[in-house]
């Protein structure tokens, strides 16, 4: 049983301290609110937090993502990016374009720094440029999410960062229990991006998980 004192009540507690480390100003508030009206579910605060750190340790010119939303990850990875760095993000939805363009600009991003792609990543991610970006990041559940993992590490250049929210999908990857498709899928995930000798990987507690790998 769970008690105020419990190590798992003071674990969550700090997480949740963790998680509004960094306080968000208005651009991604107001795409917070987009996303609520559109049912789309943004970064964790602590995600984006983190995607800004990322994309800073990288020097990431080339960022790629899949799952573009209301544009909360995009404007975070842009803003730890290079001042040149351009985002090319990818989402089938043109309501959820619309809505990442209104925060690109909240955030005061011009226009040429961001490639929004009207598609799914099973056909754009093929045509990209092998080893061509410093940043890609996954933020889209699919049946097809193992073969954007190996897209991703094609199109990384060495030293470049794989990065995938939501990768505990939601807490049920650790329950043995669970067995439903995506969480299988995001365990399968899990074990290919750890066991693939060309990346360097780790697991982060932040949001809903954060796989990080460095392409060696
Ligand atoms: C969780 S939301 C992304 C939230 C976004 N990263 C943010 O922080 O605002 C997932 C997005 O993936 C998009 N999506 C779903 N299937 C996709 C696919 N096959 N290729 C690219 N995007 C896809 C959805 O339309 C949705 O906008």
């Amino acid at each position: 049983m769970r008690t105020l004192n419990s190590p798992q009540t003071a674990k969550h507690a700090s997480w949740e301290y963790a998680e509004q480390h960094q306080a968000e100003d208005h651009a991604l508030e107001a795409a917070r609110l987009r996303g609520e009206d559109l049912g789309v579910t943004p970064v964790s605060e602590g995600t984006a937090a983190a995607l800004t750190v990322l994309a800073a340790a990288a020097q990431a010119r080339g960022v790629v993502e899949v799952g573009t939303g209301v544009g909360v990850s995009g404007l975070s990875l842009l803003r730890g990016a290079s001042p040149e760095a351009v985002l090319t993000s990818i989402d089938p939805d043109a309501d959820h374009l619309h809505a990442a363009r209104g925060t690109f600009r909240d955030g005061g991003v011009p226009a040429a720094r961001t490639r929004l792609i009207t598609g799914r990543a099973e056909e754009v991610l093929p045509r990209l440029t092998t080893g061509g970006y410093c940043v890609v990041h996954l933020d889209a559940d699919s049946p097809a999410l193992e073969d954007f993992v190996e897209q991703a590490v094609r199109l990384l250049r060495p030293g470049g960062l794989l990065i995938l929210n939501d990768a505990l999908d939601h807490d049920r990857l650790p329950r043995p229990a669970v067995r439903e498709e995506p969480t299988v899928r995001k365990r399968a995930v899990e074990r290919t991006v750890r066991d693939d000798e060309r990346l360097v990987t780790t697991m982060l507690g932040t949001g809903t998980g954060l796989l990080v790998a460095v392409r060696r």
